[in-house]
């Protein structure tokens, strides 16, 4: 053990916390801007190594801070089946970043292993699989990470280059499960699923000229844009144009583009105008884990008609129940879970498909959580973060009865709807929500389904909303329960949005504070645009009044 206390002594001491700063565990790991961030991703290298002794498997960690400006950064770790860290860690995670000094820093540790049963001392053998986005700031967190793994006796780092946060994911489940786990295996995995999906769609549906075979994607600047480009070399049946891809002179990354630009400014990226027009067109995050589509309106200044989580879920709802619907033979519960900031449309929507919805807090670690809870659990944030996931049961019940059906009646409608849901399994990514399998599971259906992108926009009728930011003295201020639906404190911020939300018809308004910037958020919905707009702006004043700040869009 003494060995152990040196080792960790001597590598906190190269990565000292900075002054003044403290760092949380937020909605989704830790963020702040990337040059602050190198004592807290040395410190999470060992929460992972840590997280590994304890579960006696591979675990992942991610250098990225996703759809925030390019000077940011972040980590995040994943667990041994690809999703987030157990939440029971994030405490520890916490106390751990912002330790003051090697001495406390090495208690804690210490003492966290004792409570927690973690062998140290190189009696087991421990493995992390590395990944980062393309921000500048990456290269150097990612050494800091590595000497924070190696700062935990027996535990090996292994760096499996620059990827989406939901590639590394993917492979951490698969290291796992023993299955094949290199970028090649994924990239062979989306176009050979697709490619069965495909082939499935119903004759009628193959010459149809509502489906449009030309898709353009924005790549936010970030790393899904290449990879894309690569995983189109083996499609067919799609044509993919991809643009803002980080290539010199395309633009700085997540900077007026980008699924967030495009899904809360409801404007087309850079690099999109009126050539455009008519076209179906897509938009990842900057580590291609939330996905969004959208189309031009003609004559609008690059205003778009957006195709939010919202309408993506939907579309992958309807499709799964109608191939469930040809298979009596196979009962599986199924689940929509989604959070406030769903549009009250569209949990209308899929209440009225008789699917059962939840709501959890924002962040895609309780989404996750409550979806496994079903058979088949389908979620997604309305921005665009979101997958579907097939309980085991269900996975092993839907294999014999696809090899039954295979055998016995081949060609029927049965088969092919076992057949489909069988790619949808392998289609989409079921560690994390992934802009990549989600967008080709998307284009997969509305082949098989012959729908135009106007057919998918008119499923139903998104109720105006309108987001805004304030930032606050101290957001944690605001307290709230029911999923983030009420502020419980402080109390008079509660009773002043009832007042407001009052005043318009299908009026919806809560505010939260934001786990991965500093300022408190506020989202309304109501029957008109101009009422959306100024119920947020009068809450966002109560907002002002009530914390202190500036009001920010
Ligand atoms: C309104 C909104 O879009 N919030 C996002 C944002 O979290 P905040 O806690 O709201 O900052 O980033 C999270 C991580 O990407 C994502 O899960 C979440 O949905
Ligand atoms: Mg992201």
């Amino acid at each position: 053990m003494a060995d152990q206390l040196s080792l960790l002594l001597d590598s906190a001491t190269r990565f000292p916390l900075p002054n003044g700063l403290s760092f949380s565990y937020g909605t989704s790991g830790f963020r702040s801007d990337g040059s602050v961030l190198g004592s807290t991703v040395h410190r999470a290298g060992i929460v992972a190594a840590l997280r590994s002794l304890k579960t006696g498997s591979t675990v992942g960690l991610v250098i990225t801070a996703s759809h925030n400006p390019v000077c940011d950064n972040g980590v995040k770790i994943a667990d041994p089946d690809g999703s987030m860290m157990d939440q029971s860690w994030e405490p520890f995670a916490n106390a751990l970043a912002n330790a003051p000094d090697p001495n406390s820093l090495a208690q804690l540790v210490l003492q966290f292993a004792k409570d927690e049963e973690i062998p140290l001392g190189g009696g087991q053998s421990a493995e992390v699989l590395l990944a980062r986005d393309t921000r500048p700031t990456g290269e150097t967190l990612l050494e800091a990470a590595k000497q924070g793994i190696s700062s935990i006796i027996g535990t090996v780092a292994i760096d499996m280059g620059i990827l989406t946060t939901p590639e590394l994911h993917w492979m951490v489940r698969c290291w796992n499960n023993g299955t094949k786990a290199s970028e090649s295996d994924y990239f062979a995995q989306l176009s050979n699923s697709f490619r069965s999906l495909m082939e499935l769609a119903p004759n009628d549906n193959l010459n149809l000229d509502t489906v449009e075979k030309k898709l353009i994607v924005d790549g936010a600047n970030g790393v899904g844009g290449f990879k894309l480009e690569e995983i189109k070399k083996n499609i067919t049946g799609l044509e993919i144009d991809v643009r803002n891809t980080g290539k010199e002179g395309e633009g700085l990354l997540n900077e007026g583009c980008g699924a967030d630009f495009v899904q809360k400014e409801k404007f087309a990226p850079c690099g999109f105008g009126l050539s455009d027009l008519g076209i179906r067109c897509a938009s990842l995050d900057g580590d291609a884990d939330r996905l969004v589509f959208f189309r031009l309106i003609p004559n609008s200044n690059n205003k778009i008609e957006l195709v939010d989580g919202d309408k993506i879920l939907s579309l992958f709802a309807i499709f799964i129940q109608e191939q469930l619907r040809l298979l009596e033979e196979l009962p599986a519960r199924l689940g929509v879970v989604q959070t406030a900031y769903a549009n009250g449309a569209a949990t209308d929507y899929i209440k009225n498909l008789g699917l059962e919805v939840i709501f959890t807090p924002t962040g895609v670690k309780y989404l996750h959580e409550k979806a496994l809870e079903y058979d088949i659990g389908l979620y997604f944030e309305a921005n665009g973060h979101g997958t579907i996931l097939f309980s085991k049961e269900f996975l092993s019940q839907l294999d014999s009865v696809n090899r039954e059906l295979s055998s016995k009646l081949p060609g029927s409608k049965k088969q092919k709807a076992a057949s489909r849901l069988v790619a949808v399994t392998q289609l989409i990514n079921q560690a994390v929500g992934d802009a990549l399998s989600g967008l080709l599971l998307v284009e997969a259906i509305l082949h098989n389904k012959g729908w135009s992108f106007q057919k998918w926009c008119d499923l139903y009728q998104d109720l105006p909303s309108r987001q805004l930011k304030v930032k606050v003295a101290d957001r944690t201020a605001i307290v709230t329960a029911d999923a983030e639906t009420r502020v419980v404190k402080p109390a008079a911020l509660q009773e002043l949005i009832d007042i407001e939300t009052a005043k318009y018809t299908h009026g919806r308004c809560f505010v939260r504070p934001s786990g991965t910037e500093d300022v408190v958020r506020i989202y309304a919905e109501a029957a008109t645009q101009d009422s959306a707009d100024s119920l947020a702006n009068s809450v966002a004043q109560h907002v002002n009044q009530i914390l202190g700040s500036d009001i920010k869009t």
